[in-house]
């Protein structure tokens, strides 16, 4: 990926404090994976930004590269990637994303 994707994710991450780069939208998501994810989110009341990387097959694929992770979702908590839809569901199951959420909100 160049530079200037990756400068302009690095921005996007850091300006958000949560981000789901999803396949859809919040409101239209178009995978079920996706789609855990963001119910999860909603259930929590997170306010979250929602990037469909379906909408743009550059940063479909810089995401991969710029995550080290090979599927979406990919969720962003402060700025760091926090992980796909496994992690996700098990860190909602213990606890461990809510406490990351709020670590997060009070950077
Ligand atoms: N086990 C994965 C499920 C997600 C997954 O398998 N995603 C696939 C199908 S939606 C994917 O993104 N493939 C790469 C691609 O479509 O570019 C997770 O925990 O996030
Ligand atoms: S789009 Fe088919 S599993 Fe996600």
């Amino acid at each position: 990926m160049g530079p200037e994707l990756r400068e302009s994710i690095d921005a996007f991450v850091a300006e958000h404090r949560v981000v789901l780069f999803m396949k859809g939208t919040k409101d239209a998501p178009r995978c079920g994976f996706s789609n855990t994810c963001v119910q999860i989110l909603n259930s929590m009341n997170v306010p979250f930004a929602d990037v469909d990387i379906l909408a743009n097959e550059d940063l479909r694929q810089g995401m991969k590269d710029y995550s080290s992770w090979p599927t979406f979702p990919q969720l962003y908590v402060g700025g760091e990637f926090f992980g796909g839809c496994d992690i996700t569901v098990d860190a909602f199951k213990d606890g461990s994303l809510k406490e990351e959420l709020e670590r997060a909100m009070l950077e």
